[in-house]
């Protein structure tokens, strides 16, 4: 895990390793431009690109003046700066690599209130604007600027933040940003690249390390981690010498109706395939056909019989596909086991919102955006929906995973971890289907419900990656669970 820090905790860590390391301020900006110089060279090989770089007077500024520094001693010959002189304040290592540019055969402009800005005529923008230091919406001077730059409609590189984006907090939707094609961003990604409003400020972001000191950092009080590989191989356990099905729990999925029963086929086959040692189906008879023909692993238990089947199962996952007309308040009152509810469980528990109080404790909930808000009230921006998910899981002690290209899982303490895996090609429907019988399977596995979590959505992701990665433009759900296994096998084997 890599703790995700606030922009306050990130000047913490950043003056932490000033006064500990010790380094100059200067020194730790000139690492800092240096580590996105070396990144930018990936990125952009072609040493004759006509590069603009637009500084504004804060330390993001700074890091732009010593970029064009450093791009000019690394062969980039074609490197002009704009300097946006609207604050009436310079910081000091600002000034100090202005000074240093003096040196340098690079043309520098400034701009003052007011002014006309010349044609972009450039091939790529480097935004060293405003980064971390942001504290109000871009208005003004600023916002004229950044219009001018996003009209050229040039690939802009952000130092560290597009500018305009807020590193955390509420990201306004009248919120204006200077687009960027990427972010090549400090130490760690700012919490607000993983919420959805990002996507206005950038395509992409890369972290670079520019040395601050990693123990200080990794002891904040943080209230929001990063899953990585490491993890998940620290979690997943092995399959056992002498083992069989018994020693892999019982997964039961309630699911499916007359025009949804994919869904419970697809939920069921995820159990399946994410190690469930067996898999029943409590679904309509009319899906007996359909569930044999394609998941013949899977146990078909009729909605009357339900009850034992209940006292069977190792977990429980309760709503793909089943629509509204079952009695949620009945299941609720059988023995509680580990409970996953997705989809039409969730409306049903909208519906009936006393429900939540049923709930075994450590339940885990996978609302995507539209059924949280159904849950839990309307939500105009991401900041508060995950804040009401921290509150909510306290209140209630589930598990509440808040599903998006970057998944959120808030365990019942409030502490949140972020999902790095996954791509917009699995934006297909039946994927969430999936995620909850991979879930299930790892409950009735035996994993407690906070790592059954970080498994399944890493992996889930994952899968999807490899498959993205192997040429496929969309997953349909069923292809995403034939890779699972695979999926496993690579995280398992690998070593980074
Ligand atoms: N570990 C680290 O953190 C490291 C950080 N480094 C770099 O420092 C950057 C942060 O620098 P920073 O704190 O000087 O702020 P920055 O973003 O340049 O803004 C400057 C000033 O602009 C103002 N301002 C704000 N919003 C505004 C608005 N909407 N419209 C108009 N003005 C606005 C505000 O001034 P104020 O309004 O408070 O007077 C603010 O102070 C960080 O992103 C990274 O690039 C690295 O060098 C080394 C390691
Ligand atoms: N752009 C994306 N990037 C990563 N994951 C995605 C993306 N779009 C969808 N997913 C994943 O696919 C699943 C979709 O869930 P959901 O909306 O409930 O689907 P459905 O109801 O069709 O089964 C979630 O786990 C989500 O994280
Ligand atoms: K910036």
């Amino acid at each position: 895990m890599k703790n995700i820090l606030t922009s306050e905790q990130m000047r913490e860590a950043d003056r932490h390793t000033i006064a500990t390391e010790p380094i100059a301020s200067v020194d730790l900006m000139e690492r800092a431009a240096l580590a996105f110089v070396k990144a930018f060279m990936q990125l952009h090989r072609d040493k004759n690109v006509s590069i603009l770089i637009c500084c504004g007077t804060g330390n993001n500024g700074g890091d732009g003046l010593a970029v064009a520094r450093l791009l000019q001693q690394h062969g980039y010959d074609n490197v002009t700066v704009w300097i946006a002189r609207f604050a009436s304040r310079q910081s000091t290592d600002f000034a100090t690599n202005l000074a240093k540019l003096h040196y340098c055969p690079i043309p520098v402009s400034e701009f003052f209130p007011s002014d006309e800005f010349p044609a972009v005529t450039q091939s790529i923008l480097i935004d060293a604007l405003l980064g971390s230091g942001l504290n109000k919406l871009l208005d003004g001077d600023w916002l004229r600027l950044v219009q001018h730059l996003n009209a050229a409609r040039i690939p802009s590189i952000a130092v560290d933040i597009p500018t305009g984006l807020p590193a955390d907090g509420i990201v306004p939707s009248t919120a204006q940003m200077l687009y960027a094609r990427e972010a090549i961003t400090f130490q760690r990604p700012k919490l607000s690249f993983f919420f959805p409003e990002s996507a206005k400020a950038m395509d992409k972001f890369h972290v670079v390390d520019i040395g601050l000191d990693e123990v200080f950092i990794e002891n904040l009080p943080a209230d929001f981690k990063l899953v990585e590989a490491s993890d998940i191989r620290g979690i997943l356990r092995g399959r056992k010498r002498f083992s069989h099905k018994g020693t892999y729990g019982h997964a039961l999925i309630i699911a499916g109706n007359t025009h949804t029963m994919g869904a419970a086929l697809l939920c069921a086959g995820a159990s399946v395939y994410s190690g469930a040692g067996l898999t029943t189906a409590c679904i309509p008879a009319e899906g007996l056909l359909a569930l044999n023909a394609r998941y013949p692993e899977v146990m078909y238990t009729p909605r009357e019989t339900l009850a034992e089947n209940w006292e069977d199962a190792d977990a429980v996952a309760v709503g793909p596909g089943l629509g509204l007309t079952v009695d949620l308040q009945h299941m609720l009152e059988y023995p509680a086991k580990p409970l996953v509810l997705d989809a039409d469980a969730l409306t049903l528990l909208a519906r009936n919102k006393s429900l939540m109080k049923k709930l075994p404790p450590n339940s885990v909930l996978t609302p995507h955006m539209k059924e949280f808000d159904r849950l839990f009230g309307e939500h105009s921006n991401w900041w508060d929906r995950v804040n009401t998910a921290r509150r909510r899981a306290v209140q209630h002690q589930t598990v509440i995973v808040l599903k998006n290209q970057y998944t959120f899982m808030i365990m019942p303490d409030g502490q949140v971890y972020i999902n790095p895996t996954g791509n917009p090609a699995m934006a297909s429907g039946g994927m969430g289907d999936v995620l909850t019988g991979m879930l299930t399977a790892f409950l009735a596995q035996g994993y407690p419900p906070q790592e059954a979590t970080i498994l399944a959505c890493y992996m889930h992701g994952s899968a999807g990656d490899r498959l993205a990665a192997e040429g496929m433009a969309v997953i349909p759900a069923t292809e995403l669970i034939a890779a699972i296994p695979v999926t496993w096998d690579a995280i398992v084997q690998s070593n980074c």
